[in-house]
């Protein structure tokens, strides 16, 4: 009989546990994530979901448990390592330039992908290739058209579109995003909502979502986690985690116009 090869998973959390003084903001989650899957992760206000990325993704230290990216144990590894590993993670824009333009700051993501470092005025400066590449990144955010523009002059919602533009040039295999469309205008909500859609497409990577809108949790997810005072309350596909008893109660409990 033909043995069904076993998937391994790309992000492991076990027992991740942290504790601000005496308060448990994320109480022993465990869970693994694989590729070709995305996953978002809701809860109620308070619930530890941003706790949680910040210690994936090594913005916060783990109290107690580990992280595992592709296997490696990486809970006690910076932030820093953990992207050389694969992670990748759109940061609400604290890592964009705002004083240089929507061009260079992609050129800058590019360039760090491609092992060149961060320094503006090295070999690459004027390099077509990159420039093509960045250029590519901001097509897929519908950018383009504002490759000059100053990043400390764009709107709320094309600064979002441009993290996105950036972490998709990082070439991550894991992506997280939180709240990836909040504060942006209607029109500006598809174009990012279909470039999740199309990187989830790929079946090598992993995708982790924070969101509280449950139109784009339906449209998006392909397994739901519940997070209720820290604590992982539920784990599974978006139909079943809907129906269950401890989400109506822990998080659909909350009417969910109130989070639209
Ligand atoms: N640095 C910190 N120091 C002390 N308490 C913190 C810190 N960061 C988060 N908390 C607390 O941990 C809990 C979880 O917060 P977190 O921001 O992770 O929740 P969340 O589910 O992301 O909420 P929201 O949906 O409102 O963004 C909250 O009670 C919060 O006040």
């Amino acid at each position: 009989m033909a043995s069904v090869p076993v998937q391994q998973p790309s992000l492991s959390t076990r027992d991740l546990t942290i504790r601000f003084g005496g308060h448990v903001a994320v109480n022993a989650v465990t869970a693994d994530f694989y590729p070709g899957t995305l996953t978002v992760i809701v809860g109620p206000n308070g619930a530890g979901k941003t706790t949680y990325f910040n210690l994936v993704s090594g913005q916060l230290p783990a109290t107690s448990g580990s992280v595992l990216l592709k296997g490696v144990d990486v809970t006690r590894a910076g932030a820093a390592r953990r992207t050389r590993l694969g992670i990748g993670r759109a940061f609400q824009l604290t890592n964009l330039f705002p004083n240089l333009t929507v061009m260079e700051n992609v050129r800058l993501a590019v360039q760090s992908r491609a092992g060149l470092g961060m320094n503006m005025f090295s070999v690459w400066f004027g390099h077509k290739e990159l420039i093509e590449r960045a250029g590519h990144y901001l097509e897929r955010v519908a950018m383009a058209g504002k490759r000059e523009a100053l990043v400390g002059s764009l709107s709320h919602g094309d600064q979002r579109k441009l993290e996105v533009a950036i972490l998709l040039a990082l070439e991550p295999d894991i992506l997280m995003f939180d709240e990836p469309t909040a504060g942006m205008s209607v029109d500006e909500v598809p174009v990012v909502l279909d470039l999740i859609q199309a990187v989830k497409r790929d079946a090598n990577k992993t995708v982790l979502l924070v969101e509280h809108k449950m139109d784009v949790v339906r449209q998006l997810a392909d397994r739901i986690i519940v997070l209720h005072n820290g604590t992982l309350v539920a784990d599974g596909m978006p139909g079943e985690v809907m129906q269950s008893k401890i989400v109506q109660e822990a998080y659909l409990g909350t009417p969910e116009s109130e989070h639209a």
